[in-house]
C-alpha cells in the first residue's frame, strides 16, 4: 500500500537513513508528486550535505550573494534579450520591473541612458485611454499596469514619475471594476484576486484610491479565503501563496484585514515551509524559490496586524496596555489614525475610518512597529535561496535542476530581503549582522511589504504623489 507521508518521513524512507534502504516497490507505486518530491529532497539535501562537510571559510564563500554576476545578468537582460524571449512579448513591462527591482534590491541603479530607454519604452506601452499593455500597441492589462508603475517607481525621479498619467489610469481602473466588487484583468478578461491586488496596489501607491474603487473588494477577497486558511484566486478554488499575498495585501490597503480569519491564514502559510527550507505554493506541491516572497512576504504583513490577531484569538485585553503606549508614540502621517478606537476586529487597523484618503495606509502600515517574531524558519529560507536557488553565473531559479530567469531572480531576492529585515521592529533600521546569513555584504535593500518596491523609492513616490 502506498503511504503518503510527510516530507520528513519520505526523505527517511528514500534511504537518507542509510541503514534503511528504500523499498523499491513503494517507490514504483508512489504518486507522481511524491516521487517528484523525493527527487527534489535528494537534490536539496545533497547540496546541504556538501555544504555541511566544507570547512568554515569555504562555507562562507558558498553563502555569498554573487552581486556582480547578478548585476551583469540583470543589466544585460534590460538591454538585449535573445529571440527565445519572444514568448514573453506580452510581458515586457514585467521584465522591466523584475530586472529593475532586482537591481534595486542589490543596492544598485541603472545609468541615465538606460533609465531614459525604460521610461520611453513604458510610454509606448501606455494605452491612449489609460493603463499599460504588455508591449507597444497591446491592450491595457492590470498585471502589466502594476508592473509598469512599480518599474517607474523603482526608477524614481521626476522623469519616470511624471510620465504617469494618473487621471487616465484612474479611468482605466474604473473600467476594469466589476459589479461583483473585484476587477477584470483586462476588458472582457478574467476576474480574480490578482486583479484586485494589482488595481488596488496601483491606485494606492499613486494616491488615486477612493471609495468607488474600494467598494465591495473586501467581500470578494473574503469569499476567496478557503477552509485551509489561505486565499484562492477565485471563490471555490485552492488556496495558493500568490493569491494569499495578493489578497492579504489588498485587504490591508483597503483597511479590511480584520474581516479575514487571520489565525487560519497564519496557520496555513506557516505550514507551507518545507524540509528544504523554502516554501511551496500550495499543499502537497513542490518547493519553489519564488514563493520565498509570495509566502515569505505574507509574514511582514502579519507582523503588523498583531492587535487584530490577538482580538480574533480572544487575547486582546492582556496586551492592550503594551500596545496602547506604543501606538501613542507611533507617528501616523496625515493624522489618519484614530487612537482609542475600540475594537480593531470591528473597525479595522485605522479605527473604522471613512477614509477618503487611502494613500496613507501604505505609509502608516510600514511605519507601524512589528511586534510579532518571524513565524517561519528565517535562516532555513535564506539557506534555500542562497544555496539552492542562486545560480553562480548570475540570477536565481525555482529549484536545483532548473534554469535561472528574471521572475525567479526578482522574487528570490525579494524573499531574501524579507528574511533579512523581518526581525526589525522599525522598518527604517538596519538589521544586525546575525540576521543576515552569509557575509554582511549579502544585505539587500528593504522592500515595502504591500507593494514590493524598495522602501526608499516608495517614500519618494509617496511624497511625489501626495502633492500632485
Ligand atoms: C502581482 C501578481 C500578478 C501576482 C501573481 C501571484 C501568483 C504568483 C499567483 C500564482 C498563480 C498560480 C496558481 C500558480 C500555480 O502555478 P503552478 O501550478 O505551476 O505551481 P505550483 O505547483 O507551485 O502551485
Ligand atoms: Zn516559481
Amino acid at each position: 500500500m502506498v503511504r503518503i507521508s510527510s516530507s520528513v518521513d519520505s526523505s527517511i524512507s528514500r534511504g537518507f537513513n542509510k541503514s534503511e534502504p528504500m523499498d523499491m516497490k513503494e517507490e514504483v507505486n508512489a504518486p507522481v508528486t511524491l516521487r517528484e518530491q523525493w527527487i527534489v529532497e535528494s537534490q536539496v539535501f545533497g547540496i546541504y550535505k556538501h555544504f555541511n562537510e566544507l570547512p568554515r571559510r569555504a562555507q562562507t564563500v558558498m553563502l555569498e550573494i554573487v552581486a556582480d554576476m547578478h548585476s551583469n545578468y540583470l543589466t544585460n537582460g534590460l538591454q538585449c534579450l535573445p529571440p527565445s524571449f519572444c514568448v514573453l512579448d506580452a510581458n515586457r513591462p514585467w521584465l522591466c520591473y523584475w530586472i529593475l527591482h532586482s537591481i534595486a534590491l542589490l543596492g544598485e541603479s541603472v545609468d541615465e541612458n538606460l533609465e531614459k530607454d525604460v521610461v520611453n519604452f513604458l510610454n509606448r506601452c501606455k494605452d491612449p485611454l489609460g493603463g499599460y499593455g504588455g508591449g507597444p500597441g497591446q491592450m491595457p492589462h492590470l498585471a502589466t499596469t502594476y508592473a509598469s508603475i512599480n518599474a517607474l517607481i523603482t526608477l524614481g525621479g521626476n522623469r519616470a514619475l511624471s510620465s504617469i498619467n494618473r487621471d487616465k489610469l484612474y479611468a482605466f481602473l474604473q473600467r476594469m471594476k466589476d459589479p461583483c466588487g473585484s476587477f477584470r484583468m483586462h476588458e472582457m478578461g478574467e476576474i480574480d484576486v490578482r486583479a484586485c491586488y494589482t488595481a488596488i496596489s496601483v491606485a494606492s501607491i499613486l494616491n488615486i484610491l477612493d471609495l468607488k474603487l474600494v467598494e465591495t473588494v473586501g467581500d470578494y477577497i473574503l469569499s476567496c479565503q478557503t477552509y485551509e486558511g489561505g486565499i484562492a484566486g477565485e471563490p471555490g478554488s485552492e488556496a495558493h501563496g500568490g493569491y494569499t499575498f495578493c489578497g492579504l495585501a489588498t485587504m490591508i490597503l483597503i483597511d479590511e484585514a480584520h474581516r479575514l480569519d487571520l489565525p487560519a491564514l497564519i496557520n496555513w502559510v506557516a505550514f507551507r515551509q518545507g524540509v528544504e527550507g523554502g516554501f511551496q505554493g500550495r499543499t502537497n506541491k513542490l518547493v519553489d524559490g519564488c514563493y520565498s516572497f509570495w509566502q515569505g512576504g505574507v509574514f511582514p504583513q502579519i507582523q503588523r496586524l498583531q492587535q487584530i490577531i490577538e482580538e480574533q484569538l480572544g487575547m486582546a485585553s492582556c496586551r492592550k496596555h503594551e500596545h496602547d503606549s506604543v501606538e501613542r508614540n507611533h507617528k501616523f502621517s496625515g493624522g489618519t489614525c484614530q487612537m482609542d478606537s475600540g475594537s480593531f476586529e470591528e473597525k479595522g487597523l485605522n479605527g473604522g475610518l471613512t477614509i477618503e484618503k487611502f494613500s496613507d495606509i501604505g505609509l502608516d502600515f510600514v511605519k507601524r512597529p512589528a511586534f510579532i517574531e518571524p513565524l517561519f524558519q528565517n535562516f532555513a529560507l535564506q539557506q534555500y535561496i542562497i544555496l539552492c536557488s542562486q545560480v553562480m553565473d548570475g540570477g536565481f531559479r525555482d529549484k536545483p535542476g532548473k534554469g535561472r530567469d528574471f521572475y525567479h531572480t526578482c522574487y528570490c531576492l525579494s524573499g531574501l530581503s524579507v528574511c533579512q529585515h523581518i526581525s526589525l521592529r522599525d522598518a527604517d533600521c538596519s538589521p544586525a549582522v546575525k540576521e543576515v546569513l552569509g557575509p554582511y555584504s549579502n544585505l539587500l535593500e528593504p522592500t515595502h511589504p504591500l507593494y514590493n518596491v524598495i522602501l526608499v523609492h516608495y517614500y519618494y513616490a509617496h511624497e511625489f504623489f501626495s502633492h500632485s
